[in-house]
């Protein structure tokens, strides 16, 4: 399959989801219209608090949840009219490890390249144990792997009908740092050298910050912002000095706009707006106040301040 006409791996327009309720719980709007483009090739995050609708969105895009209103186009199939096409495009890696325990690896991706119907001689299960790092429990029995390793078979089994898009459910939650770094070397290689579209949700916004090109934030339901990653983070236009002074340093007058923390180790945290003040001027008030400074240095803001004020706006 060739790339989608508009560049777009994925449209998702006015989608809407409300689960039914029952006699405990009301029913409930986790998705209220939300608008959604990624394009080709990126590596990309959705991101949002606890109980956002990243997941419902992401198990909308792998059929397992039927939506209640709007359109996906996956591959720019319309998952309506073309649901076997708009399936056969996309790989999903769950959050849960449901495996087979009975299985071995190697039968696993099998079955599931059956399901998929992946004719025999274009399946590549050997290459795909290999490319996860499994080669050498193709025949363990599920039950026998370990956590890490179910999870690298979840990924193996995302790849088996070698979908142009690749989902990640949280992928690192409770993961350790090795197997973190090695899950995100793979993808990076599948991003790169197959040029395969990455959708990732992720708790860990260092981690988003670093690996994605784009960022998605939804709250409540309802897309927040949506942007490349830098330029989010230049929406930020806070910037800290941070100061160690010569000698334990006293009330200190600050202009309008700078706001001022001692931390426990001794240093005058001095945050203010690029936009508003310079950092000659922060540090001329310090001057000013009699402070001599022994080291300085800046903090940049992150992905997790951007985050914080446009989820917390209330
Ligand atoms: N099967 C369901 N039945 C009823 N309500 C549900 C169901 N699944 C999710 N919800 C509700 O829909 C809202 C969105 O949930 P969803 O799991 O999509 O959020 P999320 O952004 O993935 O959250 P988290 O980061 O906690 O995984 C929540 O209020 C959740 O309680």
């Amino acid at each position: 399959m060739g790339q989608p006409a508009a560049g777009n791996a994925i449209e998702i327009e006015g989608l809407r989801k409300v689960y039914a309720g029952d006699g405990r719980s009301p029913a409930k709007e986790a998705l209220k219209g939300l608008d959604l483009t990624i394009p080709t090739g990126a590596i990309f995050g959705l991101l949002g608090p606890n109980g956002a609708g990243k997941s419902t969105t992401i198990n909308i895009l792998a059929g397992l949840v039927k939506k209640t209103a709007g359109r996906v186009r996956i591959w720019g199939f319309d998952q309506d009219r073309n649901p076997r096409q708009s399936r056969a495009a996309i790989g999903v890696m769950p959050q849960e490890l449901n495996l087979d325990p009975f299985f071995t690896p190697a039968e696993a991706l099998e079955v599931q390249a059956g399901l998929y119907g992946v004719p025999k001689s274009d399946r590549c299960t050997d290459e795909i144990l290999d490319l996860v790092g499994l080669a050498d429990k193709a025949g363990a029995y599920a039950r026998t792997l370990s956590g890490g390793m179910r999870r690298r078979l979840l990924l193996a089994k995302a790849l088996v009908h070698h979908p142009q898009i690749l989902v990640l459910d949280e992928p690192t939650a409770g993961v350790d740092i090795e197997l973190r770094q090695m899950l995100w070397r793979n993808v990076r290689r599948l991003n790169e050298e197959r040029g395969m579209t990455i959708i990732l949700t992720t708790h860990y916004l260092e981690e988003a910050q670093e690996m994605c090109d784009e960022i998605a934030i939804i709250g409540d339901g309802e897309l927040i912002a949506r942007d490349r990653t830098e330029n989010l983070l230049a929406r930020m236009d806070g910037k800290t000095l941070v100061v160690t002074p010569e000698t334990p340093a006293g009330e200190i007058a600050v202009p309008d706009g700078v706001e001022i923390a001692h931390r426990p180790d001794g240093a005058i945290a001095l945050t203010y707006s690029r936009a508003r003040i310079s950092a000659s001027e922060v540090l001329a008030a310090l001057a000013e106040a009699g402070v001599g400074i022994r080291d300085v240095r800046t903090e940049e803001p992150d992905l997790e301040d951007v985050f914080v004020s446009l989820t917390h706006k209330d």
